[in-house]
């Protein structure tokens, strides 16, 4: 296959996953909206562990985990810092 063909594949799964991300992000605004009424903190270790926990046990290539795991980590980071603003 030519570079330019998996270039392209790579395309659109960017913006398939954009499209998954702006719709994430907008449920994390209204957990964020529900937070602030409620004066709950932004940062909710259990659920995090459980979310991690959660996907682990869905993943089935486990090579891929520790990558996922940082992609992960990095969506609740900006899903965090979106929550703050
Ligand atoms: O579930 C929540 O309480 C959220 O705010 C969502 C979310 C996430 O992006 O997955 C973000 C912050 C929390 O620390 C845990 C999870």
């Amino acid at each position: 296959m030519k570079l330019i063909e998996l270039r392209t594949q790579i395309s659109k799964i960017d913006e398939d996953m954009m499209n998954l991300f702006l719709k994430r992000m907008e449920v994390s605004r209204l957990i964020g909206l529900y937070k602030k009424e409620h004066h709950l903190p932004v940062f909710d270790e259990r659920r995090e562990i459980e979310l991690i926990e959660k996907q682990k046990a869905l993943l089935n290539n486990k090579e891929m985990w520790p990558f996922y795991k940082s992609f992960l980590k990095e969506v609740m980071q900006v899903s965090k810092e979106y929550q703050k603003k």
